[in-house]
């Protein structure tokens, strides 16, 4: 989907090596390395994890594996996050038929029934657009936000220490009943005006606390236009397109188990049949 081209080539065997290199590295970065937690173990590297992870270059040049680095960060960041967001959306909508109801009819009403939808119809679209932002407030593919403190400071009542590391639990706070009215209903509405448009003071870019799927600051997602672009306009088109059933049988709903890791995973993957809409 990346640049419009199919980014595997013909052959089989090269897709299949991409999708193994992306399990391995989630497998390493999900993994909990015992030497950052018990110091005295700091380099003795027990599980071997940072070997697997190193690049023993220790001069800065621009190589090719550098290159390949970029690339394979850029693949890992961006593909199951925007992957698992239309996971978490669509098992919301097969649970919530009037919401999906709701948006067919908002995109027919705008987009008609001659066409698909285009990326530039989204700011046309405001309740696709909330429900992609609710998606994110409940399900956020990346839930926890990690940071270590430069230097000494205060939060609150907390004297964090330099080099502490720090995680801030996005997932926790898009569940706050302090920040969100009955937090743990799928309610797209409450990003919306009464008007239908939508509430400029809760964005996903980072400046407003509450809601923080993408990060915020220096190290938030850079990938966060391509992404929101690439999740609203394949998520539009798919509603627009198709009707969502569970396998199980019509009228079945699914669960909205979360697997264990630092991705937000389902802990069943979500197995749907499209029927196409007539
Ligand atoms: C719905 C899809 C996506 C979600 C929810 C998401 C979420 C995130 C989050 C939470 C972070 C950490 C931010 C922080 O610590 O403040 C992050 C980092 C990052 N994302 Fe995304 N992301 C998505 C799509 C993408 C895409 C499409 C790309 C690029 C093609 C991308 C590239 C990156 C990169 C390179 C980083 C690391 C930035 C750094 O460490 O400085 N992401 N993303």
């Amino acid at each position: 989907m990346l640049m419009s081209k199919n980014w595997s080539s013909e052959s089989e065997n090269q897709t299949e090596e991409i999708i193994i290199m992306l399990h391995e590295v989630e497998e390493l970065t999900e993994m909990l390395d015992l030497s950052d937690c018990i110091w005295f173990c700091r380099h003795l590297g027990l599980q071997g994890i940072m070997k697997r992870t190193e690049n023993n270059n220790t001069e800065f040049k621009l190589t090719r594996e550098n290159i390949k680095a970029v690339i394979i960060d850029l693949f890992v960041a961006g593909t199951d996050t925007s992957a698992k967001t239309m996971e978490w959306a669509f098992a919301e909508l097969i649970n919530h038929p009037h919401i999906f109801q709701k948006a067919r009819e908002e995109i027919d009403s705008v987009v008609g029934k001659n066409r698909l939808v285009k990326e530039s119809d989204i700011p046309n679209l405001p309740y696709l657009q909330a429900i992609v932002k609710e998606t994110h407030r409940l399900h956020p593919p990346g839930p926890l936000l990690a940071r270590r403190a430069t230097e000494y400071c205060k939060v609150g009542e907390y004297d964090i220490a330099k080099n502490t590391r720090l995680l801030v639990n996005v997932w926790a706070i898009g569940r706050d009943v302090k920040h969100w009215e009955n937090p743990l209903e799928f309610r797209p509405n409450r990003f919306l005006t009464e008007e239908g448009s939508l509430k400029s003071q809760l964005d996903v870019r980072g400046h407003h606390y509450q809601l923080l799927p993408f990060g915020s600051g220096q190290r938030g997602c850079p990938g966060i236009s391509l992404a929101l672009q690439s999740v609203q306009t394949t998520l539009a088109i798919l509603i627009q397109c198709f009707d969502l059933r569970v396998a199980d049988g019509k009228g079945a709903t699914v669960d909205m188990i979360e697997a264990p890791g630092i991705l937000l995973t389902k802990a069943n993957p979500l197995r749907s049949v499209p029927v196409l809409a007539r």
